[in-house]
């Protein structure tokens, strides 16, 4: 099936005066009807312009977007304007408007369609309703939480019927627990009425979430794509392994020159008695840099990186018992890559 946003050779150049930005450096992305769709890098990688670029609110400056097959950098204004309202975009601010109630707020993008008062006002306590604030139909932004300003700009979204929601750093301002609930909210939303949506963030966890896929941005090139799981469990690129080895304090331990190895697993049962079992089996010590359980899509996936011994003979021989228990063991050349 043709995917419903292609992205092709995309790149994005800022000229400043004395300088030259290179924010996009030839991006190439499929992203499919119905997928929650991650693009996660470090801040300065490009997602926001790559974001941008999606519903040509950038142009790129060489390179096109497809969205259901039709060439935004083909259509006429109108064209491209009647494009857009089929995708919706929220923020990480929110940007309701502060002197409207949240009706009228979630009624603004029907009024410039030109929906009748009557149909629009029906239409928005629908939607209110369906982000769970129906109580706050007569409220002002400013008297709304973080959590209810963005559910109001996700109905506000929903408004005009988009194919396809963009989300922009959405549950960044946001504390932990509101972020989960706002992530439930844009998961149901996405299996309710099969809106594709794409997410961009700088949190893995929201990821680890949500998203049925991802996309790795490093210095405006797509390091890595794939399903979470295929891209959690086995990061290949360097900017994939930092963003999901990284600790909750976003640093990451530099390791290299020895002779280290991933071991990969996709069970509920435990490291522990494996490894003991193997120092004990091999006789010989090994340093556990890392081990790391995650849940993804409901199943759980450890990961342990171990620096084997510096004796050639007992490192393959560790190496064996692991591959024998029927465990993916990947060496690391270089740790860090
Ligand atoms: N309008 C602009 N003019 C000039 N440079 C820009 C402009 N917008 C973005 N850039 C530059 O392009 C690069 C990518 O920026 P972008 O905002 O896309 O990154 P990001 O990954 O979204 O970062 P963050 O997570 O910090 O928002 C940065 O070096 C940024 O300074």
């Amino acid at each position: 099936m043709e995917a419903i946003i292609q992205v092709r050779d995309v790149t994005k150049t800022f000229v400043g005066k004395d300088n030259k930005v290179e924010a996009l450096k030839g991006i190439n992305l499929d992203i499919h009807k119905g997928e929650i769709y991650g693009i996660i890098g470090m801040s300065g990688a490009g997602k926001s312009t790559l974001v941008r670029c999606l519903n040509f609110l950038e142009r790129p400056t060489t390179g096109t977007v497809f969205i259901e097959g039709k060439d935004l950098s083909q259509l006429k204004e109108g064209e491209l304007r009647k494009t857009r309202t089929e995708i919706a975009m929220i923020f990480q601010h929110f940007n309701l408007l502060m002197q409207r109630n949240v009706i009228d707020n979630i009624c603004f993008p029907m009024e410039i369609k030109g929906t009748s008062r009557k149909d629009a006002v029906k239409r928005a306590k629908e939607l209110l309703e369906i982000v769970g604030l129906s109580e706050k139909a007569k409220a002002y932004p400013a008297q709304l939480s973080g959590g209810q300003k963005q559910r109001v700009a996700i109905a506000r979204a929903l408004a005009n019927n988009p194919k396809i929601l963009l989300c922009d750093e959405a549950t960044s301002a946001l504390d932990p627990t509101t972020t989960k609930a706002i992530l439930a909210l844009l998961k149901e939303i996405n299996e309710k009425y099969g809106i594709t949506i794409v997410i961009i963030t700088h949190e893995m966890a929201v990821v680890q979430e949500i998203c049925t896929h991802v996309a790795i941005v490093d210095s405006g090139n797509l390091a890595e794509t794939g399903t979470v799981e295929e891209v959690f469990s086995r990061p290949k690129s360097s900017a994939a392994r930092k963003l999901v080895f990284q600790d909750e304090n976003g640093k990451y331990e530099e390791m290299t020159g020895k002779r280290c190895i991933r071991i990969v697993f996709k069970s509920n049962s435990s490291f522990e008695p494996v490894i003991a079992n193997m120092v004990l089996a091999c006789k010989a010590p090994v340093n556990i840099l890392l081990a790391d359980t995650k849940d993804i899509g409901g199943v759980a996936h450890g990961q342990m990186i171990l620096q084997l011994p510096d004796e050639a003979v007992a490192a393959e021989k560790m190496i064996q018992y692991l591959r024998d228990r029927n465990l993916e063991v990947e060496e690391l050349k270089n740790y860090v890559g």
